[in-house]
């Protein structure tokens, strides 16, 4: 279906969905307008995000004056000097995970890409989000319950306008999930609370934290922002890493240059933070990763007044689904865009591109916090890997979409060690 929509290259165009009209938006200069320009008009607020709120409460995952007090305590934990902090506990994580990952392997068995992936990324989030302050295990716990309570709120996206009195499918699945998550979550709240620290994590510095009334986040709001950013950041990083060793498998020449470069820069050491400046060809091919693969392929707004754009009138009330898939293949603005071409990123195309050509990572205020968090630990992972392993990945692979751009069928990892 969306390959389809492409033929719009940029016009704004409004589907019919039965009862469903959006706007699709996939221009640079309209996004220019609603997410930056003119963005009071057009905040969170569509079906998907009113679904979302029950899972994540109001804060980082919402909009207004909870949000903006969310998003300042929550800009510390995704700083570049924090991420520098964390650098030697990021690399050193990564490559026990990805150790462990070729344990698994052996012998030639395929491994689960995305299973694989998500173990990497809970081991990387959990110092990140918790410090020391939750128990072994439980991360991966609070992951498993968190992504069940996602999916089962599918049917609530779908159907807005059933009223929460009336049971859908998933509700069940989704009070059970959230009780775990709770129960995991409250006590590592209230062990920050009882012992206050000046710790750098997300836990700590969301209970040290305060809301727009200048009071402390209430521990609901806690858990509701730390909920929230597993769902932003987990599952989006653990399928972005997985669309990596799809787009290396299918283009050998581009996977032999990376595996070239991480072994120049590494020279037969083990992946550190900084070697990930110097990985500066695998950083291109994971940005065109990202526009290729655009996890977030869909992303909606809300119009609260009438508006005009490019001539097409918008109503109050409409919805808006922005598409960074989509934008990514304008021929206007990615010649040839099924082309995997990392030299797309070289320092000079990226300065005469339109700044809004590329958005995996959305725009304007709401602009992911965690950009800089994956590029690095998407590198670390690369240079952890190919340092490791050769790696192939067994059979063919298409993209589905739900709420991301997932693989259709499990991809099928097999590693096999270098040396
Ligand atoms: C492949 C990886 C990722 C992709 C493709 C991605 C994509 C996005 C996009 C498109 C948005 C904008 C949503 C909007 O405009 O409403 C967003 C927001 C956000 N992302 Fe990411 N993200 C990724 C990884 C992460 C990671 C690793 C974290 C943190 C650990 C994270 C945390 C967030 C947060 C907190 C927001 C909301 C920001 C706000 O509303 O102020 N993301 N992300």
């Amino acid at each position: 279906m969306l390959e389809h929509l492409g033929e719009a290259q940029g016009a704004l165009t409004r589907l019919h969905l039965g009862p469903f009209t959006p706007f699709l938006v996939t221009h640079p200069e309209h996004l220019r307008r609603i997410l930056r320009t003119n963005a009071a008009n057009y905040p969170r607020g569509a079906a998907m995000w009113k679904a979302l709120s029950r899972l994540v409460g109001d804060g980082i995952g919402g909009e207004g004056a909870q949000w903006h007090a969310s998003r300042e305590v929550l800009r510390g934990a995704f700083s570049g000097a924090y991420l520098a902090q964390m650098g030697p506990q990021m690399a050193g994580s990564i490559d026990a995970a990805v150790a462990d990952l070729g344990a698994r392997g052996g012998a030639g068995r395929p491994l689960d890409a995305s299973v694989e992936m998500t173990r990497v990324v809970q081991r990387v989030i959990d110092p990140v989000f918790f410090g020391r302050l939750i128990p072994d295990g439980e991360g991966d716990r609070l992951g498993a319950a968190v992504g069940t309570a996602m999916g089962s709120l599918l049917w609530r996206m779908a159907m807005p306008f059933v009223p929460h009195s009336v049971p859908l499918p998933g509700d069940r699945a989704f009070r059970k999930a959230t009780r775990t998550v709770n129960e995991i979550l409250r006590p590592v709240v209230t062990a920050a609370r009882n012992a206050p620290r000046d710790g750098g994590d997300v836990v700590t510095r969301l209970s040290n934290g305060t809301g727009p009334d200048g009071a402390p986040l209430t521990d609901d709001q806690v858990c509701d922002d730390i909920v929230a950013l597993f769902v932003a950041g987990s599952e989006s990083s653990a399928i972005g890493l997985t669309w990596i060793w799809v787009a290396l498998a299918q283009h050998p020449d581009v996977a032999r240059r990376v595996r070239a470069e991480v072994d120049a820069v590494l020279d037969g050491a083990r992946p550190a933070r900084e070697h990930v400046r110097r990985l500066t060809y695998t950083q291109q091919v994971l940005r065109e990763v990202m526009r290729v693969y655009s996890v977030g392929w869909a992303v909606p707004r809300t119009a609260l007044e009438d508006d005009v754009i490019d001539g097409v009138p918008i109503p109050a009330g409409s919805t808006l689904a922005i598409s960074p898939y989509l934008t990514h293949r304008i021929e206007e603005f990615w010649p040839d865009p099924l082309r995997f071409d990392p030299a797309r990123f070289d320092r000079a195309e990226v300065q005469s591109r339109h700044p809004l050509a590329y958005v995996p990572f959305g725009d304007g205020v709401h602009q992911c916090l965690g950009e800089a968090f994956f590029q690095q630990e998407a590198t670390l992972v690369v240079a952890a890997m190919l340092s490791r392993y050769d790696v192939a990945v067994a059979g063919r692979v298409t993209p589905k979409l739900s709420l991301t751009l997932q693989p259709q069928e499990p991809v099928q990892l097999v590693v096999t060690p270098r040396h």
